[in-house]
């Protein structure tokens, strides 16, 4: 039955299967959309959810495995598709996101290092891409966006885990995903980026310890959000700035957004606490999985009310 499906962690190949098979059998709510390769050219597939064509319809984008040992984060972006078409126009909240924003969601940010952690290391966050001046492998990804690029909290290092790359956007997934906001950025009034773990959601600025300008507004939400879990589902997640809540990150893809005038951009951190850590085992799946969607519906429905 899908709900094991939902409950289990997937290949890269099962999960390119998932995308075809939902679009085949949802065609006139899913789209996917190719919006460039890795660094060793497999597809960055992006999902489009659309449920009508609203004139200047507003959007959302969702994007998971920026970081390839989260496997959690490429769960529940499984997890949210399922949901959203399984429950439109049964669950109020679902139906009144799809009416009224498109969903963009991109289930595999980093494939390449999502099958290095199936096949050689579980723990690689990075991509694999080879750089001129180090044996060592890979950038971090979420150091690689033009938002105060490469300075403190990430390394010029190629051998460290938050090596920021030659030069801003110098890999090719975080280059698909800024072409495709930058192409989008009009529509698009909400930016989530999932990871784990450490229960939090987190808002800009990362890469600076300055507030941004409706941190009113952010905190507001990320408390309802956080408020949510705590009714529902009786877990604790911190919230606010990244640079205050968790460490000073620069080169991030929430920042970066944010700065292109996506105004609402989260990066939430899903379960646990440490005591699994990344990996996660698929029987929390779920409750993971559900408290990171109910934050996510209390956040899109928020801007819906305020854009
Ligand atoms: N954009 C930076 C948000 C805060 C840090 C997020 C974590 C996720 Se593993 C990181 O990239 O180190
Ligand atoms: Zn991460
Ligand atoms: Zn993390």
């Amino acid at each position: 039955s899908s709900s094991t499906f939902y409950e289990r962690y997937h290949s890269l190949e099962d999960i390119y299967h998932w995308i075809n098979r939902t679009q085949q059998d949802n065609p006139n709510m899913v789209k996917a959309i190719l919006i460039g390769s890795s660094y060793e050219k497999r597809p960055l597939y992006v999902l489009k959810l659309s449920v009508n064509n609203r004139p200047n319809k507003k959007a959302m984008w969702i994007d998971c495995g920026i970081h390839a040992r989260e496997w959690i984060s490429h769960a529940f972006c499984l997890w949210f598709v399922q949901n959203s078409l399984s429950f439109y126009k049964l669950n109020q909240d679902i139906t009144r996101i799809l009416d009224n924003m498109d969903v963009y969601i991109l289930p595999v940010m980093n494939p390449d290092g999502y099958q290095y952690t199936w096949t050689t290391n579980r723990m690689w966050r990075k991509n694999r891409s080879v750089s001129k001046s180090s044996n060592c492998i890979g950038v971090d990804l979420n150091r690689n966006f033009d938002a105060n690029w490469c300075t403190e909290g990430a390394s010029d290092e190629p051998c460290t885990e938050i090596y920021c790359g030659a030069f801003p956007e110098s890999e090719p997934e975080s280059q698909a995903v800024a072409n495709f906001l930058r192409s989008h950025k009009d529509s698009v009034q909400f930016y989530l980026s999932i990871h784990s773990y450490s229960q939090m959601l987190l808002f800009p600025y990362s890469c600076t310890l300055d507030e941004a300008e409706n941190h009113k507004d952010l905190l507001e939400m990320a408390q309802e959000a956080a408020q949510a879990i705590r009714r529902y589902y009786r877990n604790t997640y911190k919230y606010g700035s990244g640079a205050k809540t968790i460490y000073l990150a620069p080169g991030g893809s929430d920042d970066w957004a944010y700065n292109l005038g996506i105004k609402y951009s989260f990066t939430f951190e899903l379960q646990d606490r440490g005591r699994y850590g990344f990996l996660l085992p698929p029987s929390l799946i779920s409750r993971a999985c559900n408290e990171a969607l109910i934050a996510v519906k209390t956040i899109a429905l928020k801007v819906i009310e305020k854009t």
